[in-house]
C-alpha cells in the first residue's frame, strides 16, 4: 500500500483478506452448454500468491483505490461499479438482515496477481470482499448464501470463496471436496500479456477431454504428478495460438533444475510448475526473474499442501 493511503486508513480499524490466486492444475473442456459456455472438470489449487483487501469502515459511500504492481494494470476507471469487488459488496449489502451494520469507508485492493491471466484474480478479489464485507458489517450471512452470491459475479468465485483445494466441474458451480495435495514448491510465471477468455474458448478446436479419474487420496507426489501428466489443459494449445509467448513459457519453466511439471492455468497466460520442495521453487523462480527481468514470476507454496 502507498505510504498516502497508509494515511489515511487507521491501522486499528482495517481488516484484511487475502485473496489467493487459483491455479487448474489440470483443465479439460468435457463438453458446451446449449448457450455455448464450455463444461469443465477441473483440480483446483491455491498458491500463496495473492492479492489483498483492506477495509476501514467510515462514512459513505463506499469507495475503492487500487494499490499494488498491477493496481495501474487495471486502471483507474476499474475503481467503479464495475470492479467485482465494488460488485460483491453491492450484492452483500442488498442480503443483508436488518441486524446488519452496513457502512462507508474505505476499501483498499493491493493487485498483486497479473490482471485477466488465468489465475483468477478478479474472482478472487469478489470472493475476498464477499468474506470481508460479511464479517465487517455483521451481516452473518450463512455459506450457502455467499455461495450462491458468488455463482452471480462469476464462474470462478464460488470456488475462490473457500480458497482451498477443489475439484470444479459443470462451469464452475458445481465443487467438491478434493484430497490435499501432497507438499511441493509452485513457480508462477507470467509474460505480461493479457488474454482474452472469450478468444481461447473459441480458438479451441477438436475433441472433448473425458473427465478425469482421480483417487481419494495421493499416495506420493510421485504419484500425484504422474497422475497430472496423464492429463492436460485443453485451452494450452488455443492460448497458444491467440498468445505465442505462451509457449516460450512453458518452454523455459520446462528447462528450469528439479521442475517435476510445467503447464498453462485456466485461458492463460499464467503458466505453473511444480517442484518437489518450496526451496527448489523458490530458487527456480530467482534464476528466471534473473534471465527474464520483465517477466512476472514467483515462487512458494501451495495453500493447505498435506504435510
Ligand atoms: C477458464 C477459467 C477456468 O477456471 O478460468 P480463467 O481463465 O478465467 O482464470 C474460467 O472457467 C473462466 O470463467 P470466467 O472467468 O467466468 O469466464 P468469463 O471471462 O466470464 O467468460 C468469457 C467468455 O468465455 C467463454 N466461456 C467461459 C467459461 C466457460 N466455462 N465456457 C466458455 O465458453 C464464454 O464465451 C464467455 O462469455
Ligand atoms: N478486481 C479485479 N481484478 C481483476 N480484474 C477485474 C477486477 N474487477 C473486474 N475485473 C475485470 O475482470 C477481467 C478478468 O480478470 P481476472 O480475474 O484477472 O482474469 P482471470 O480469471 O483470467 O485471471 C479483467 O479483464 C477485468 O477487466
Amino acid at each position: 500500500m502507498s505510504a498516502t493511503l497508509h494515511q489515511e486508513l487507521s491501522p486499528q480499524q482495517t481488516l484484511t483478506e487475502n485473496a489467493p490466486a487459483k491455479i487448474n492444475l489440470y483443465l479439460h473442456v468435457t463438453g458446451k452448454r446449449a448457450d455455448g459456455y464450455h463444461l469443465l472438470d477441473s483440480l483446483v489449487v491455491f498458491a500463496g500468491a495473492g492479492d489483498r483487501l483492506h477495509y476501514t469502515p467510515g462514512p459513505t459511500p463506499l469507495r475503492l483505490k487500487l494499490a499494488g504492481r498491477f493496481g495501474p494494470t487495471l486502471g483507474a476507471d476499474a475503481a467503479g461499479a464495475d470492479n467485482l469487488v465494488m460488485k460483491a459488496t453491492a450484492a452483500v449489502q442488498a442480503a443483508c438482515g436488518p441486524n446488519a451494520v452496513v457502512q462507508g469507508g474505505i476499501l483498499v485492493l493491493d493487485k498483486e496477481l497479473p490482471v485477466a491471466s488465468g489465475i483468477g484474480g478478479g474472482s478472487a478479489d469478489a470472493a475476498a470482499a464477499l468474506r470481508l464485507l460479511n464479517r465487517a458489517w455483521r451481516a452473518d450471512l450463512p455459506h450457502a448464501t455467499l455461495l450462491r452470491i458468488a455463482e452471480t459475479l462469476g464462474a470462478d468465485v464460488p470456488v475462490c470463496l473457500a480458497s482451498q483445494t477443489a475439484r470444479m466441474e459443470g462451469i464452475g458451480e458445481q465443487l467438491s471436496t478434493a484430497a490435499p495435495v501432497p507438499e511441493c514448491g509452485m513457480v508462477l510465471v507470467n509474460c505480461g500479456v493479457g488474454v482474452s477468455t472469450p478468444d481461447v474458448f473459441r480458438t479451441r478446436q477438436g475433441a472433448f477431454h473425458p473427465r478425469a479419474d482421480l483417487p481419494a487420496q495421493w499416495a506420493t507426489l510421485q504419484n500425484f504428478i504422474s497422475l497430472l501428466q496423464a492429463q492436460t489443459n485443453s485451452l494450452e494449445e488455443p492460448a497458444c495460438k491467440v498468445c505465442p509467448a505462451v509457449q516460450q513459457v512453458l518452454t523455459e519453466l520446462e528447462a528450469l533444475p528439479e521442475v517435476l511439471l510445467a503447464r498453462m492455468s485456466g485461458s492463460g497466460a499464467t503458466c505453473f510448475a511444480l517442484f518437489p520442495t518450496v526451496q527448489a521453487a523458490r530458487h527456480a523462480a530467482a534464476r528466471l526473474a534473473q534471465t527474464q527481468p520483465e517477466w512476472w514470476v514467483w515462487g512458494g507454496e501451495i495453500v493447505g499442501c498435506k504435510q
